[in-house]
């Protein structure tokens, strides 16, 4: 089995390393090849996503993937920024299911920013479509305004879209994973304001025909971050477009105690997928070794469970992360009065001393 290993910038390439690591503790053969990507990419071979590290990404099993963005390249044209990078590949590989689990470990109760009793036993799965709306809609651009009381002026658009096949294959997955787990789905929108939402909505509740064992709720959005952080747990599967699943992804993750807890998988609708943190590069922090690298190595366990087909192996690695954490392990971003604060090659080496 092969894995494409797309370490990044920042932060990527310290926590991938720590993935990398556990995966090869397994005791499995895979084989991994590991390409420039983002600012990396950029930099070595004048392209955020190299055609060489597109090819591999095509070619591998499965896509292991840290992070992309620098402030440094800011500036360049767009097509030409890190971040086109990530939207690259997901719309290259056909990723248009990305699943953000937000999981409370119970020792990391007291690192959360709720109180423990509006957070224990937090186990909700946000599934955002990944390959549409504002973020690939087109028009966009800047020109200038057509009309109404701004004529003449430059103006910034984008274009929001939704086509009817795209709602209904996210609303599927959204529908399937439910029936796997408590059987509620909500669905966030903002229908009351925008076309493409009324439409989203009208597409999940025709779907919903074929899920009747699956309870269904609309949510705008707004309400849906304002109950994210009354009442989490309220919450089973959060289906919803790609912008808004990117909001309410971080949002979910401080509810977990950091978003270096947050892993994803980004999946086609064979199952083939990437899988990455849901958090960035963290310019901030990168190069000081204390990023989190757990939501990188939860991701990896993802990637065993969803497209590589080793359940057994991550299930392995989860139960290594709670053995690390009961041991009082932290980094910086989840530490707490108590515990011990370890940096990134520290946490990592704990997962493969737990995992033995
Ligand atoms: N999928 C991706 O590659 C991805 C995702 C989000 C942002 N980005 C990019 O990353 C760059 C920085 O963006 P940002 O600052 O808005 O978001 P970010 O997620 O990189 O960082 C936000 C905050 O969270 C902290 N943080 C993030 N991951 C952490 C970890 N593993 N451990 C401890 N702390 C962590 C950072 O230090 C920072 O304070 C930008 O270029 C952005 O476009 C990339
Ligand atoms: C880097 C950026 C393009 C990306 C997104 O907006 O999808 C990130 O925020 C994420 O959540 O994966
Ligand atoms: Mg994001």
């Amino acid at each position: 089995m092969k894995i494409a290993i797309l370490p990044g910038d920042g932060i990527g390439p310290e926590i991938t390393a720590q993935a990398v690591q556990v995966l090869n503790a397994l005791g499995e053969s895979f084989e991994m090849e590991q390409a420039e990507v983002g600012g990396a990419g950029y930099a070595a071979h004048g392209h955020p996503l190299p055609p060489a590290t597109l090819a591999l990404a095509k070619s591998a099993d499965a896509v292991l993937f840290g992070a992309v963005g620098d402030y440094k390249y800011d500036t360049l044209e767009r097509a030409l920024r890190p971040e086109q990078a990530i939207l690259g590949l997901r719309k290259e590989l056909g990723l248009f299911a990305n699943l953000r689990p937000a999981i409370l470990y119970p020792e990391l109760a007291g690192a959360s920013t709720l109180k423990p009793e509006v957070v224990s036993g937090l186990d909700i799965l946000i599934i955002r479509e990944l390959t549409g709306d504002i973020y690939f809609g087109k028009p966009r651009g800047v020109r200038e305004c057509p009309d109404g009381p701004f004529k003449g002026e430059r103006e910034g658009f984008d274009t929001m879209r939704y086509a009817e096949s795209e709602i209904r294959r996210i609303a599927h997955v959204a529908f399937q994973a439910a029936r796997k787990r408590d059987k509620r789905v909500t669905s966030v929108d903002k229908a009351n304001v925008l076309e493409t939402f009324q439409f989203w909505r009208d597409i999940v509740t025709d779907v919903h025909k074929e899920y009747a064992d699956v309870e269904l709720e609309h949510m705008y959005v707004d309400n849906a971050a304002m109950q994210l952080v009354r009442a989490p747990k309220k919450f089973d599967v959060i289906v919803t477009g790609n912008m808004f699943g990117d909001i309410l992804s971080d949002c979910a993750a401080m509810l977990t105690g950091s978003i270096g807890m947050l892993p994803s998988a980004s999946l086609d609708a064979n199952n083939k997928g990437l899988y990455e943190p849901s958090h960035g590069s963290a310019p901030d922090i990168a190069g000081k070794g204390i990023a989190n690298p757990l939501a990188t190595i939860l991701s990896a366990a993802m990637m065993l469970r969803y497209s590589l087909g080793k359940a057994e192996q991550a299930d392995r690695i989860e139960t290594a992360v709670k053995q690390v954490l009961a041991q009082g392990l932290r980094t910086p971003d989840i530490y707490e009065a108590g515990t011990t604060k370890v940096g990134t090659e520290e946490m990592g080496n704990a997962v493969v001393n737990a995992l033995r």
